[in-house]
């Protein structure tokens, strides 16, 4: 069953004194329960846009956006979301960070820090409950944002480029933690990435953007067995997915390149 659905989902941004930007056009997209879905496209089509709309932080020009069948309206505590940047409470401990939203629900001390323990060692931070976000890596701060994100039960996990900011050997051993989390606690998942590896690797599915208007070009059903580990990366299969993506993007960079230019000689 489809959990979240968009139809002809149309975002035009007016703002003031500058030309209109049409950023999202006539985008229609269905997220299954408990599947991993990915979004790839170039930079500017509109993905945080479009990620922003389910998170009921942005509203559609025109369309229809539904999660469970019911119109989306607003942020709510059943859509986590998971940033690039780092946006925990510098102020609180890595327990306190991720009881933050079970407190809030009004679940008991004991109960919210039940959840939080459980969840500190899903991420592997256990030995660290007590240490404030500047003292940990960048992977760290991220991992206990996911376990932040996941505090609250969400329905869908929205990630925004969440590892955008890491090295590469931390990338990795990130896309395997989530998928570990993932698998384990059965949730429903929506990333945004620019990477096809990463898109490859965590999806069922992966919608090809194209440069803006950002519509959704082509997706792909990912059938790659699961558990995927590293070694996946380098199978023929993964080699095929990553040709035909590569070539659908490389088609919409030179759009977007040719679409940049044209604005700048106008
Ligand atoms: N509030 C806003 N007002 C005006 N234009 C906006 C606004 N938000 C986004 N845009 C424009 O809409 C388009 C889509 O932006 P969006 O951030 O969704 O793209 P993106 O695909 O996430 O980009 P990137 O990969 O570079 O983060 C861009 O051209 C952006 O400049």
């Amino acid at each position: 069953m489809s959990m979240l659905s968009l139809r002809d989902i149309t975002v035009r941004f007016e703002p003031k004194g500058k030309p209109p930007v049409l950023a999202l056009d006539d985008v229609s997209l269905d997220v299954a329960n408990d599947t991993f879905s990915v979004i790839v496209g170039p930079s500017g089509c509109g993905k945080s846009t479009l990620l922003r709309l389910v998170a009921g932080l942005e509203t559609p020009t025109s369309g229809r956006l539904e999660l469970d069948g019911q119109p989306i309206n607003g942020p709510s505590a059943d859509r986590g979301m998971v940033f690039q940047s780092y946006t925990l409470f510098p102020w609180l401990t890595v327990r306190e960070n991720v009881m933050f939203g079970p407190k809030l629900k009004g679940l008991s001390k004991s109960e919210c820090e039940d959840i939080a323990d459980d969840l500190i060692k899903a991420v592997h931070l256990d030995g660290f409950e007590k240490s404030y976000p500047k003292e940990l890596s960048g992977g760290m701060r991220q991992r206990v944002a996911l376990a932040r994100a996941l505090a609250n039960d969400p329905r869908i996990l929205l990630m925004d480029e969440p590892f955008g900011a890491l090295d590469s050997q931390t990338r990795q051993m990130m896309q395997e933690l989530l998928l570990d989390v993932w698998q384990s606690r059965r949730k429903t998942v929506l990333f945004i990435t620019h990477d096809i590896d990463e898109a490859i690797f965590l999806g069922d599915e992966v919608h090809v953007m194209s440069a803006r208007p950002g519509l959704i070009k082509q997706s792909l059903d990912i059938n790659i067995p699961r558990p995927r580990h590293i070694d996946a990366l380098t199978s023929p299969e993964f080699m095929d997915y990553k040709r035909t993506i590569l070539s659908l993007m490389h088609d919409e960079a030179i759009k977007a390149e040719d679409a940049a230019n044209q604005r700048k000689s106008a």
